[in-house]
């Protein structure tokens, strides 16, 4: 097993007298891109939310490095934990170069240049745009790059795709991919079942707050809990070159 930089050990958290996660144990592993997959409200981003720190877990811990994420000062554990939460709104109409200064300075030596970060997202004619002015997937793209440039060890992304066209979610899913192989520890939750096969090296299925199965992508997609944890019927199709594609049947 691959080193595990962060740890979920049995979380629980309710919200109103409803349970939101439910016993979920979890470990995100240096060098592994995991995906947390399920239906709405099943609870992914209440569990990403309790592994990077955002919510207390009521039962339960989360470890980071092997030790408790609670005793870790605010500024390190800012460092150590990228976290793309699934909404974002600046409390400022920021520029896109501003806000990738931001992530910029809290990266050590050997960050990239401004230039350099912006062409990785595909954002060098953005530079100057206000938050205000960008497009859905601009934004996502400038939130991204501006998480990233620390290069953090750790990556939590709460559906950074959703707002991307197919090109730019494949980019993205690959850059992630990129992040583990260099040693990061990567979480996505991702609605998309065929980035999550092409890009995951271990999937999180969650339903109702619970953690159903967690395996490999193969394991996990080709289960017939996915069809009934998703009440549909899955096609699928394994691809000439290894890996699958999932489409509803209708
Ligand atoms: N503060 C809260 N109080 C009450 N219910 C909450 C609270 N936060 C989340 N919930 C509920 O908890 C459930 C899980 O929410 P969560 O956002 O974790 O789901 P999700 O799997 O990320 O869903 P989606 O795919 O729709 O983003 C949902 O039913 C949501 O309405």
């Amino acid at each position: 097993m691959a080193e595990v930089a962060l740890e979920g050990k049995g979380l629980a958290f309710s919200a109103g007298g409803t349970p939101l996660v439910q016993g979920v144990s979890t470990a995100l592993e240096r060098g592994r891109v995991l995906g947390v997959i399920g239906p709405n409200g099943a609870g992914k981003s209440t569990l990403g939310k309790l592994l990077v720190g955002q919510l207390a877990p009521q039962a339960g811990e989360v470890m980071l490095m092997g030790r408790p994420l609670a005793a870790w000062p605010r500024r390190e554990r800012a460092a150590l934990i990228g976290h793309l939460p699934q909404h974002f709104e600046p409390h400022w109409d920021y520029r896109v170069d501003e806000l990738l200064r931001l992530g910029l300075d809290r990266a050590g030596r050997g960050a990239p240049t401004l230039e350099v970060l912006a062409g990785h997202f595909d954002l060098g004619a953005l530079l100057k745009r206000h938050w205000s002015t960008l497009s859905g997937g601009e934004r996502a793209r400038a939130l991204t790059a501006a998480v990233l440039a620390p290069d953090p060890p750790v990556v939590l992304a709460d559906e950074p795709a959703a707002a991307l066209d197919v090109g730019q979610a494949a980019a993205l899913m690959a850059r992630l991919r990129k992040l583990a192989d260099g040693g990061a520890a990567v979480a996505v939750v991702v609605h998309d079942l065929n980035l999550a096969a092409r890009w995951c090296d271990r999937l999180l299925l969650m339903e109702a707050g619970r953690a159903v199965t967690e395996a490999g992508p193969a394991e996990v997609l080709n289960s017939p809990e996915l069809d009934r944890v998703f009440a549909t019927r899955f096609q699928r199709v394994a691809l000439p070159e290894g890996g699958m594609v999932l489409a509803p049947a209708g």
